[in-house]
């Protein structure tokens, strides 16, 4: 792993040579680790911040999440495109393990604020990834007024997600301008990123709302075991990995065809805050968890079957006629075989946000998936979820979120370049 160290211009230099002459504090330095990491295969040391395609979609699921959306608070389109340029710095600084701007948290006047808060000085990048997408209201107001001349931008698969039955949609942990995931390995890493983007964007834009999470609930790569979620299940078994890659082309990056051109390489996001009354599900007995879910708790394994990943049989019938895996189990709704072919990359975390005041844990699902085009992959299967899981007896919809998430930043370009040009 590398290790985090505050640095100096002269360091800055040193490492990058001249190539500061990008405007953009120490954007040059993290160039010059470009093509060192594979995000795909490394699994202890930085992940690779350029690329064709965003990191922290298909970049191996890490362990911990701090996901934050802003709302933007001018009306200036410079001012927007400033911030963008000063986050992607930032970014490609902190994912290589660095401190942020010319002399991080410790080496600047002892007049000034530190350009770095500090609370990851001496601690590896732990795999941080942080990847950014821009939801409806960051092109068009609720009046339907053009806030930065991106209107004509918009793409037509940036919907606004419809009312599911059952949704109980608290505003102040939905929607949001621009949403920002980190994940890492180490839970202060992640934090001192959106602090640290937070901050830089004082005057620009505001936290809206942030989600922390502390256990993956997907494995997004075979080499990864399937972690557990809070109802104690498997999750990810089924979940598109990196190594399909031409699945991923299929159901996961916008194609060329698609448009507009500015999300070529890109995915969209859907964040779901799902609230799960653990109290409940706990009182429930075991063969009843399990038909609700359609594989067995311990091994993870379709019902029927004995391994977690062999094939669903959703056909097979026990002796007295009943289906093994029920018609309203979760995974078969939820299965591309009932969605029209439909997947999606789930990437989502636990949470537990302390407790109700009515002795109930806060706790629950931060459901992120990403995928082509939600219009045909998330909407339709959670119309079918919301429709007839037996699951939505333990679980409520509260928080609700869609962004457009661009392809990949390259050396010397910015996140939403291609969308500003
Ligand atoms: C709209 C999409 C989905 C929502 C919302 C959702 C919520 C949710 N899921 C679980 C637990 C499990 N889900 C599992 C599988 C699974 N879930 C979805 C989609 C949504 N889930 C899909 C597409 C799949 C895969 C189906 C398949 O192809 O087999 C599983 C089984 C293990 C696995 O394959 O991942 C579990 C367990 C919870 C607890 C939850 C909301 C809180
Ligand atoms: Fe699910």
């Amino acid at each position: 792993m590398t290790e985090r160290r505050a640095f100096s211009r002269r360091g800055l230099l040193g490492a990058a040579g001249a190539a500061v002459a990008t405007g953009v504090a120490g954007y040059a330095a993290h160039s010059a680790l470009a093509g060192e990491e594979s995000q795909a295969t490394d699994t202890t040391g930085p992940v690779e911040f350029h690329g064709t395609h965003q990191a922290g979609i298909v970049t191996p699921a890490q362990d911990r999440l701090h996901f934050a959306t802003f709302d933007v608070t001018t009306d200036k389109r410079e001012a927007v495109i400033s911030l963008l340029k000063e986050w992607t710095a930032a970014a490609a600084l902190i994912t290589a393990g660095r401190d942020i701007g010319q002399y991080g948290a410790v080496n600047g006047p002892g007049e000034a604020p530190p350009e770095d808060t500090g609370e990851a000085v001496g601690l590896p990048s732990a795999r941080l990834t942080i990847t950014i997408g821009f939801g409806p209201s960051f092109f068009v107001d609720a009046k339907g007024n053009d806030r930065f001349g991106l209107k004509g931008k918009r793409p037509a698969a940036l919907v606004d997600l419809p009312h599911f039955i059952g949704d109980n949609l608290d505003p102040n942990r939905s929607g949001g301008d621009i949403a920002v995931q980190a994940c890492s390995d180490d839970p202060q890493v992640a934090v001192h990123a959106i602090r640290n983007l937070a901050r830089i964007g004082f005057g620009t834009v505001a936290v809206r709302y942030s989600q922390l999470g502390f256990g993956r609930t997907s494995s997004t790569s075979r080499a990864q075991t399937t972690p557990r979620n809070l109802f104690g299940f498997k999750d990810g078994t089924n979940n598109l990995k990196l190594e399909d890659t031409a699945k991923l082309e299929q159901q996961l990056w916008v194609q060329p065809e698609d448009g507009p051109d500015w999300m070529v390489g890109g995915s969209y996001l859907v964040s779901r805050r799902i609230r799960m009354t653990i109290e409940t599900w706990d009182r429930t007995s075991l063969s009843e968890q399990e038909v609700i879910v359609g594989r067995g708790k311990g091994t993870g394994a379709p019902l029927g079957k004995a391994e977690e990943f062999d094939p669903i049989d959703f056909e097979a019938k026990n002796s007295d006629g009943e289906l093994k895996i029920a018609k309203e189990a979760h995974i078969r709704l939820a299965h591309p075989q009932f969605n029209n072919g439909a997947e999606l990359l789930r990437r989502g975390y636990n949470f537990v946000d302390g407790s109700d005041g009515l002795g109930r844990l806060d706790a629950g699902l931060f459901f992120l998936a990403y995928q082509r085009d939600p219009r045909k992959q998330f909407i339709p299967v959670q119309r079918q979820l919301a429709r007839s899981d037996v699951m939505n007896e333990y679980i409520r919809h509260v928080g609700s979120g869609i962004f457009a998430c661009p392809g990949g930043v390259t050396p010397g370009s910015y996140w939403g370049e291609k969308l500003f040009a």
